[in-house]
C-alpha cells in the first residue's frame, strides 16, 4: 500500500490531473480545427488561385504593382472579390456537374464555349485548378456548396446578330457577380409557348447580389419580343451590341456562305435590281442593320434609359472601355478592367487573360472574326448610302453617334 500524503495532498493532485485532461482535450480540438482551417484553405486556394499565381502576366499593366504579388497575372480586383469569386466558382462546378443538353443555339455559336467545363480545362496544358475541387471529398464540397437559385435573367443582351454579342458575353462573365447562361436560349423568339418556367429552368443558379443574364441577337428584330420581356418583366436591363451595319451584313453573308457555299454573290442578294441600285430590304443580313426601325418597337414597350447600346467596333478597339459602360449600366462594381485583356495578334482581336472559371488565356472560336469576302466597292458605297438616314436617326435616338457615317 502507498504511503499516504501528507494531510490535502489528494484533492490537491486530483484538480492538476483533471486540467491536465483539459488542457490535452483542448490542444486536440485546436489541432483538429486547425486541420480542418488548412483543409478549407487548400481547398479553397485550389480553385481560385491555381495557375495565376505563377503564371506570367499577359500584360505589364501589373508589374510592380503594389499588394498585387499573390495575383500576378490574375485581375488585381479578383483579389478584392474572393468569396464572390469563390461562391460563383462553386455554382459553376455543381451546375457543369449536373449540366442537361443545352439549349439550342444560333448557328454562328461556337460550342467549345459552352461545352468546356467551367475551370476543368483538361486538355493538355489544363490548369488542373479545376479537378482539385472536382476531387476534394464529396462530404467537404456538399458542406462548401450554396445551392443558390435559378432566377429569370434581369438583363438580356438582345442584338444584334453579328455585332460582337458572345464576345461581350464572355466578357461579362468573368465577373463574379455576372451568371450567364452560355447558349442562346432563343425563348422570346422561338419557344415562348414552352413558358416562363422552361425559361427559369435553363438560367444558371444565383445567389443573391448575382445578375442572371443571357444573350439572343435575333431578338432585337423580333417584333413580339419587346411587348414578351416587357411581360416577364418591366425592369429588364436590354443591352444592344451595335456595329457598323454594311460591315455587319457581310459579316452576317460570310456566316451563312461558310454554311452553304453554293449561295449566290452578295452583290446580287444585295439589290432588287442592280441597274436601278435597288436594296433589297426583304434580306434579312440587310434588314437587321435597319436599327432605327427596330429600335422603334422596343422604345413603345421601354424607356431608351433602360437599354444601353455598345458600340461593336469599341468593344474590339477598347473592350475594357465598353466594359466598364456595361458594368456600370448593370449597377456593377468596375471589376473587369484593361488588366484583363491582351490582344491576340494571331486572332486579331481581344482575349482574355483568363476566361470564367478558368486560369488559361481564352480567345473567341473560329466563328467568331472570319476572313470577310471582298465586296465590290461600288455596292459597299451603295449600301453606305442607303444606310446613312437610318443611322443618323439611330444616333439621334440613343444619343450616340457610333462614327459609321465619319
Ligand atoms: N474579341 C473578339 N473576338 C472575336 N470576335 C469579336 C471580338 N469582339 C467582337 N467580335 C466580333 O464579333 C462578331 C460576331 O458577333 P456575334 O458574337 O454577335 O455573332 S452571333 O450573332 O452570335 O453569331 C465577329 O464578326 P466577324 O468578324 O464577322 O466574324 C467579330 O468581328
Amino acid at each position: 500500500m502507498a504511503p499516504p500524503g501528507p494531510a490535502g495532498a489528494h484533492p490537491a493532485s486530483a484538480e492538476p490531473l483533471s486540467r491536465s485532461i483539459f488542457r490535452k482535450f483542448l490542444l486536440m480540438l485546436c489541432s483538429l480545427l486547425t486541420s480542418l482551417y488548412v483543409f478549407y484553405c487548400l481547398a479553397e486556394r485550389c480553385q481560385s488561385l491555381a495557375g495565376p499565381a505563377v503564371r506570367p502576366s499577359g500584360g505589364g499593366d501589373e508589374a510592380g504593382a503594389p499588394g498585387h504579388g499573390a495575383l500576378a497575372g490574375g485581375p488585381r480586383e479578383l483579389a478584392v472579390w474572393p468569396a464572390a469569386a469563390h461562391r460563383k466558382r462553386l455554382l459553376q462546378l455543381r451546375q457543369w456537374r449536373g449540366r442537361r443538353p443545352p439549349a439550342p443555339r444560333d448557328d454562328g455559336e461556337e460550342a467549345a464555349w459552352e461545352e468546356e467545363p467551367p475551370g476543368l480545362a483538361g486538355g493538355p496544358g489544363g490548369s488542373g485548378a479545376g479537378s482539385s475541387v472536382a476531387e476534394a471529398p464529396p462530404g467537404t464540397l456538399a458542406l462548401l456548396l450554396d445551392e443558390g437559385s435559378k432566377q429569370l435573367p434581369q438583363a438580356i443582351i438582345i442584338g444584334v446578330k453579328k455585332g460582337g454579342t458572345r464576345a461581350l458575353l464572355e466578357f461579362l462573365r468573368v465577373h463574379p457577380d455576372v451568371r450567364a447562361v452560355g447558349a442562346e436560349p432563343h425563348f422570346f423568339d422561338r419557344s415562348y409557348d414552352k413558358g416562363l418556367a422552361w425559361y427559369r429552368d435553363l438560367m444558371p443558379r444565383t445567389l443573391e447580389g448575382q445578375i442572371t443574364m443571357e444573350k439572343t441577337p435575333s431578338y432585337f428584330v423580333t417584333r413580339e419580343a419587346p411587348a414578351r420581356i416587357s411581360a416577364m418583366s418591366k425592369d429588364t436591363k436590354l443591352i444592344v451590341v451595335v456595329r457598323d451595319p454594311v460591315t455587319r451584313a457581310i459579316s452576317d453573308y460570310t456566316q451563312t456562305l461558310s454554311k452553304r457555299p453554293d449561295i449566290p454573290t452578295f452583290e446580287s442578294l444585295t439589290f432588287k435590281n442592280r441597274t436601278t441600285g435597288l436594296i433589297d430590304t426583304s434580306w434579312s443580313a440587310i434588314q437587321i442593320g435597319i436599327y432605327a426601325k427596330h429600335l422603334e418597337h422596343w422604345l413603345r414597350h421601354f424607356p431608351i434609359g433602360q437599354m444601353l447600346f455598345v458600340s461593336g467596333e469599341r468593344l474590339i478597339s477598347d473592350p475594357a472601355g465598353e466594359l466598364g459602360r456595361v458594368q456600370d449600366f448593370l449597377g456593377l462594381k468596375r471589376i473587369i478592367t484593361d488588366k484583363h485583356f491582351y490582344f491576340n495578334k494571331t486572332k486579331g482581336f481581344p482575349c482574355l487573360k483568363k476566361a470564367e472559371g478558368s486560369s488559361k488565356p481564352h480567345c473567341l472560336g473560329k466563328t467568331k472574326g472570319r476572313t470577310h469576302p471582298e465586296i465590290d466597292r461600288e455596292v459597299v458605297r451603295r449600301l453606305r448610302e442607303f444606310y446613312r438616314p437610318f443611322n443618323l436617326k439611330f444616333y439621334q435616338m440613343t444619343g450616340q453617334d457610333f462614327g459609321w457615317d465619319g
